[in-house]
């Protein structure tokens, strides 16, 4: 497809007299990973729940390519596509690693959450499972209870259970944050090759500069709500506006 797979217009949400995200209007499109940066509280993460759903917005819309899915509430927005990393409280912290990931595959192809499909059936969904946990570096704790992780192995499983979604739109917010120095390769090289996927529209939320050197296709910057940059990452790292908005601290240079 050539037109946009997301795009926002117009997108507006207000706390009481607080606008948070302020008009923004801005199109997405396969094959790019778009970097969303901004100094603390400059509306990022609203931003992304709006897309998601989360939240309502008070104004203006989120298309899904083309299709006007405002009002569409959190579930219908994953089955049509839009894919956000997990948060922890969506996992089932009893059932194992590779439990939570077939559940996840189990539900997009539409059969439910049966806890026992056909055997032949339930043998590919362990094996498409399998292949997905492999995929994060998660295999030697495939049987473990999600309740046992360490923080980043949980962070994994996160994206193990987007990546099981096949979404349009992959939503990362600060993917590797509280990540020790050898678990954040493991995710960045995933982005990495979700990003290749000539299909695959990625929004990434960073603060970590040399994370979107390596990545971004595009950089947009929020500063108090509204878009206020957008372009190729070196231009607009570049650029006045953003060195201002920097000197809040938004980007670190790492
Ligand atoms: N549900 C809510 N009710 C009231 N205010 C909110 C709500 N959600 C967000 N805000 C406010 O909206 C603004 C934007 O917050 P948001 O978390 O989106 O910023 P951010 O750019 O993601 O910041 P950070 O980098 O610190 O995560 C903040 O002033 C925040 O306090």
């Amino acid at each position: 497809m050539n037109g946009p797979s997301l795009e926002t217009r117009g997108l507006t949400v207000r706390f009481g007299g607080h606008v948070a995200v302020d008009a923004v209007s801005c199109a997405f499109r396969p094959g790019e990973l778009t970097a969303i940066v901004g100094p603390n509280g400059a509306g990022k993460t609203t931003y992304f729940n709006l897309i998601s759903g989360q939240l309502p917005a008070t104004a203006g819309q989120v298309l899904l390519e083309g299709r006007d899915i405002t009002r569409a509430p959190v579930a219908a927005r994953t089955r049509a596509g839009i894919g956000r990393a997990f948060q922890l409280t969506s996992l089932f912290p009893a059932l194992s690693v590779l439990e939570n990931v077939r559940l996840v595959i189990q539900a997009r192809q539409g059969r439910g959450l049966r806890a026992f499909p056909r055997v032949s059936a339930q043998r590919d969904l362990i094996a498409a499972a399998e292949a997905v946990v492999e995929r994060v570096k998660l295999t030697r704790l495939a049987k473990s209870p999600v309740a046992a992780l360490s923080h980043g192995d949980q962070r994994k499983l996160e994206v193990a259970m987007m990546i099981a979604l096949e979404p349009k739109i992959y939503m990362f917010d600060e993917p590797t944050a509280g990540m020790s120095l050898d678990e954040a390769p493991v995710i960045l090289g995933l982005i990495a090759e979700i990003r290749a996927d000539p299909a695959a529209t990625v929004l990434l939320v960073e603060h970590k500069m040399d994370v979107i050197r390596s990545l971004a296709d595009r950089l947009i910057v929020l500063h108090n709500g509204a878009l206020v940059a957008d372009g190729p990452p070196a231009g607009v790292m570049a650029s006045a506006i953003v060195r201002e908005a920097y000197l809040g601290g938004a980007l670190e240079d790492v």
